[in-house]
């Protein structure tokens, strides 16, 4: 399997298409969408980042990873603010794409279909390990999915969840090292079952 995408036709040539990038926390999701970004930038491609204006964690304005990789991008509280940026642009990123309203999946599929390359990177599971938000969709109407894993910060192998520390159930709880950590399957539903034991 190619984790990344380095399929220059598909990088350069003027089609539409979806690309979902999905995983845990900590996983790599923006910065590998910062790096498809740059790229089509450096291949003087017109581009534009949106994310959910909810998300100040590091940044009102820049998606920003981790590992303090950043890009400018434009805050917008409705998925439907997307179409308003976007005629005169050839690739469109997304980040944090869980937090968006289903109109998310519509917006896209019109991108996609008046040529656009769309890039969409977001947590596929919500701390309980539920599909979160519009991302199952999203997946679904992909051309392509990356799904990409953090490691287990308690035993090392590869992580898919995504175990909050801190006891808050809602689903939306903005947060990183202090509140999450990335768990294989095995650590995640021992950590889960240690959480159940302490209410
Ligand atoms: N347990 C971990 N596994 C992998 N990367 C980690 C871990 N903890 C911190 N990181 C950092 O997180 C970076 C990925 O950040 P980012 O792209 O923002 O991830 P995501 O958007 O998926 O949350 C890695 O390059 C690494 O520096
Ligand atoms: C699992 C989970 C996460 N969140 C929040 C925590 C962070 O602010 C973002 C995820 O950011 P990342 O770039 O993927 O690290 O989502 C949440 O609100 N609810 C959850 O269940
Ligand atoms: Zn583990």
């Amino acid at each position: 399997m190619v984790l990344f995408s380095e399929d220059h036709i598909q990088e350069t040539r003027r089609r539409g298409r979806i690309e979902v990038i999905c995983g845990s926390m900590f996983s790599g999701k923006t910065e590998e969408l910062i790096r498809r970004m740059k790229r089509a930038k450096f291949a003087k491609q017109r581009v534009e980042i949106f994310k959910p204006a909810i998300d100040t964690r590091y940044s009102e304005e820049d998606v920003v990873s981790h590992d303090s990789h950043s890009i400018a991008s434009t805050p917008i509280d409705s998925s439907a603010s997307i179409l308003l940026f976007t005629s005169e642009i050839d690739v469109v990123g997304i980040d944090e794409a869980q937090f968006f309203d289903s109109g998310l999946i519509d917006v896209c599929n019109q991108l996609a279909n008046n040529g656009i390359r769309v890039i969409i990177a977001g947590l596929d599971m919500d701390f309980k390990g539920n599909p979160f938000g519009p991302m199952p969709q999203l997946c679904a109407i992909a051309d392509e999915v990356s799904k990409v894993h953090a490691i287990c910060v308690k035993c090392g192998q590869l992580a898919s969840f995504s175990h909050r520390t801190v006891k808050n159930e809602k689903q939306v709880l903005l947060g990183e090292t202090a509140e999450y950590e990335p768990l294989c399957r095995e650590c995640y539903l021992r950590a889960r079952g240690e959480d159940e034991q302490k209410v």
